[in-house]
């Protein structure tokens, strides 16, 4: 049996899937943890990526490797490969003002939106470099060449310390701020207005099903991909699905073959790992709502989903406003989460358990709303990531979302999306290899319009500070 591993170095965690390369049935799987934190040094990706892989039995008999990655992250390397500083993360809000400068330089968003599919907010790379240039100018004069999470672990993988082997993928360059999904090609002009100046190298852009390089055991090094394009691929979603998931990020997406063109800046124009586009809308604000309301009523994930479910829709009045690491979608980044409409009757463990999902839903459907906004037909949702686990989630979301909801599943689908472009580079062919879906569950329930409206009304008195 011909083996391929994916690998997904997401905020929390770093997860190893080493595949069957005919069908994608997983043979092994491994996992470790990430520290917490906005700012990481990118060895700490590097070390849990090497116990994932002791985990999943080693990737030593593998014969392609491919890595995909949180979207974003600013790692700067200097002449000789090494980090100058810690990486930014995508949910780093430092760069706010740096993103609003940036967009003011262009004279406002519709230039931005036009050259790139996009307008800045802290989580893009452009706004980081632009931080980092006016904050730390001597770790800005040091920087010879820019890359993301996933560039620097597959450059890593190949044993390389030359910063012109560094390489990327279209899907993760589509989300720096300096690159065109719609045209595939960088933007030098922009790299040089954040880093007020200064040009250093870009990761050239790997093809699709490219072998980009090799591992020190032989194994193909694929293009890699970003983590909300890898999962994209794993689920082979294709026109009128729509891709939620709910990791650290909360994420609102749909592959299809225009380029949106959204001048508010909600919907980000980025490119899937196949050719096609990547409409997206992400939150700051998923999967970790759930475990920060269950830990404020004391219970575990599994209470608090039987208490979501054990109260009525819209809470009898409650509505939580997510916002609790300030938001991207909106952009709020300094704003805060709230409860709102609370009465001496309807303030129980059990409504604010079920607030406190249907906050989360709300926040999502907004999102899709956008993506709609976008001309984007949506028919069904797909729902993957550590939140589609609890089952209050997966029970009130097509409620929330007015159309069936579809649950792969429970699995790694990053990592099953990278090991998919690992398998595509021995194939070569023009499509990914067919691998079998996985099995699933659809959800079905009467669309509860009140409830969204409730939450919109509350999340409107919720303002920036
Ligand atoms: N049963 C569950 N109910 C609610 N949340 C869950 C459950 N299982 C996992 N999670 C949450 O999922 C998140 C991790 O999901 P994951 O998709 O791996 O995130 P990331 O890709 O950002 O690292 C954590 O915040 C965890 O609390
Ligand atoms: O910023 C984005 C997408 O624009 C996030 O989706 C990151 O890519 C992190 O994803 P998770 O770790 O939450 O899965």
């Amino acid at each position: 049996m011909t083996l391929v591993a994916g690998i997904d170095s997401s905020t929390q965690s770093s997860k190893v899937v080493v595949c069957d390369a005919e069908t994608g049935t997983i043979v092994r799987s491994g996992s470790a943890p990430h520290p917490p934190g906005t700012e990481i040094h990118p060895d700490r990706w590097w070390d849990a990526l090497q116990e994932a892989i002791g985990v999943a039995g080693g990737i030593d008999d593998v014969a392609a490797v491919s890595v995909g990655a949180q979207q974003h992250g600013m790692i700067c390397l200097d002449e000789t490969g090494a980090v100058v500083r810690d990486a930014l993360l995508w949910n780093d809000t430092r760069s706010d003002g740096a993103a609003t400068a940036l967009i003011d330089d262009l004279g406002g968003p519709t230039a931005w939106v036009d050259e790139t599919g996009l307008l800045p907010v802290a989580s893009f790379t452009v706004s980081k470099l632009r931080w980092l240039a006016d904050h730390e100018p001597e770790n800005a004069d040091r920087t010879a060449a820019v890359c993301l999470p996933h560039d620097w672990l597959g450059w890593r993988l190949s044993g390389s310390a030359d910063i012109e082997n560094l390489w990327t993928d279209r899907s993760d360059a589509s989300g720096t701020g300096y690159f065109s999904a719609a045209t595939g090609e960088y933007h030098d002009r922009l790299l040089q207005l954040a880093l007020r100046g200064r040009s250093p190298r870009l990761p050239r852009v790997a093809a699709p099903h490219e072998t980009a390089a090799h591992t020190a055991t032989g194994a193909r090094l694929g293009a890699g991909l970003g983590d909300n394009a890898a999962a994209a691929l794993a689920l082979g979603a294709g026109p009128g699905d729509c891709v939620v998931s709910l990791g650290t990020s909360g994420v609102v997406s749909a592959v299809g073959d225009r380029a949106p063109a959204d001048y508010d800046g909600l919907v980000a124009g980025f490119a899937d790992a196949t050719g096609r586009q990547l409409p997206l809308v992400c939150t700051l604000n998923g999967a970790p709502v759930l475990a920060a309301v269950a830990h404020m009523l004391g219970v575990d994930l599994k209470a608090f989903s039987d208490l979501a479910l054990s109260a009525p829709p819209g809470a009898e009045g409650l509505s939580l406003v997510p916002y609790l690491e300030g938001e991207r979608s909106p952009n709020l980044p300094h704003t805060r989460g709230a409860l709102h409409g609370m009465s001496g009757v309807n303030l129980t463990t059990a409504n604010i358990a079920r607030a406190g999902v249907e906050g989360l839903l709300c926040s999502l459907q907004y999102c899709a709303d956008r993506i709609v906004e976008q001309g984007i037909d949506i028919r069904r949702i797909i729902l993957v990531g550590g939140g589609a686990r609890s089952a209050a989630v997966r029970q009130i979301a097509p409620s929330i979302f007015g159309c069936p909801v579809v649950v792969p599943e429970p699995g790694e689908y990053v990592a099953l999306g990278a090991a998919r472009q690992a398998a595509w580079t021995l194939t070569g062919t023009e499509e990914p290899p067919a691998w079998s879906a996985a099995a699933e569950n659809t959800y079905e329930a009467d669309p509860a319009p009140a409830v969204y409206a409730q939450y919109r009304e509350a999340s409107a008195l919720t303002v920036g500070r």
